[in-house]
């Protein structure tokens, strides 16, 4: 059984065993790095954080992966910042978030992952996250299932929102006008009687615990195609539902999603939310 318990021979075989192999050796850079001191600078507001590790790791993985396979795009999270264009074509296109998680990376605290994920025809093919700090490794083939560390994933089947656990993210945005919708958004869930609403600082392991049936929602307004992209798979892949805002599909350059084990808790939590705008990720 190769990586992640998917069978040899399905197409995109070798990108998705360098996806896995790179995967393992950032998150040993970043496990590294953690306790270290760090060089920290900011991006599009106070909040938004990157190190010198984000863009090392970020690097070394487009690096090797352009050598292996030069006709491919890239995505990345730090090229984007520094200026490359953010386009989704029908090339095969690796979508690369180095550091998810880079203020809890910062702070010491462990909820950090590398998210590896890859496109072709602007279909997501497969995606890989290694929450490095607890060595688990969450990895999906489009059609092969959901796993971690080779345990099959299943999200789970709640469709009642006063009996739901619901994970979102704050997004780097602080203005005023924005946390007044977000802490909205969050008391008409709590509101709703859900059990809970809880922010862990990495939209995509947020989207692996959904993924295993660990929670039982994820939305959010002001995340990436980088941060959403290889846990998309993995969500679906384990039975959930990865949707837009509006109950649409999904569309990942629009910096908005919403994702449960089941469509009708994806419907309730949409139901509920106010909308936040932010600029699409491929304008
Ligand atoms: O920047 P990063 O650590 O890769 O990704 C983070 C996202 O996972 C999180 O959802 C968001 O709230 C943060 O602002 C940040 O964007
Ligand atoms: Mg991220
Ligand atoms: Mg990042």
């Amino acid at each position: 059984m190769k990586a992640g318990g998917q069978q040899a021979g399905s197409p995109w075989d070798e990108c998705f065993e360098a996806a896995v192999q790179l995967a393992r050796r950032a998150g040993q850079i970043i496990s590294k790095a953690l306790t270290e001191e760090k060089r920290v600078s900011t991006k599009t507001s106070a909040a938004d954080l990157v190190t010198e590790t984000d863009r090392l790791v970020e690097d070394l993985i487009v690096s090797e992966l352009r050598k292996q396979f030069p006709s491919h795009r890239f995505i990345a999270e730090e090229a984007t910042a520094a200026g490359a264009k953010c386009e989704l074509t029908t090339s095969p296109t690796w979508i690369i978030d180095p550091i998810d998680g880079t203020c809890n990376f910062v702070h010491r605290f462990p909820d950090v992952a590398v998210s590896i994920g890859f496109a072709v025809h602007r279909e997501l093919e497969f995606g890989v996250v290694h929450h490095c700090v607890e060595e688990r490794l969450y990895s999906a083939r489009r059609g092969h299932g959901a796993f971690c560390n080779g345990q099959q994933l299943w999200v789970s089947g709640e469709t009642d929102l006063s009996r739901a656990l619901i994970l979102t993210e704050i997004g780097s945005k602080r203005d005023p006008a924005t946390l007044k919708l977000l802490l909205g958004n969050m008391e008409q869930l709590l509101l709703a009687k859900a059990h809970g609403v809880r922010v862990i600082g990495s939209s995509t392991l947020a989207l692996c615990h959904l993924a295993a049936g660990a929670v039982d929602a994820y939305y959010q307004f002001g995340l990436h195609c980088w941060d959403l992209a290889a846990a998309t798979v993995i969500v679906r892949e384990a039975g959930g539902i990865v949707m837009d805002t509006t109950g649409g599909p999904l569309d990942l350059m629009s910096r908005r999603v919403v994702a449960a084990g089941t469509q009708k808790m994806a419907t309730l939590v949409a139901q509920a939310l106010q909308p936040i705008s932010y600029e699409r990720d491929d304008v």
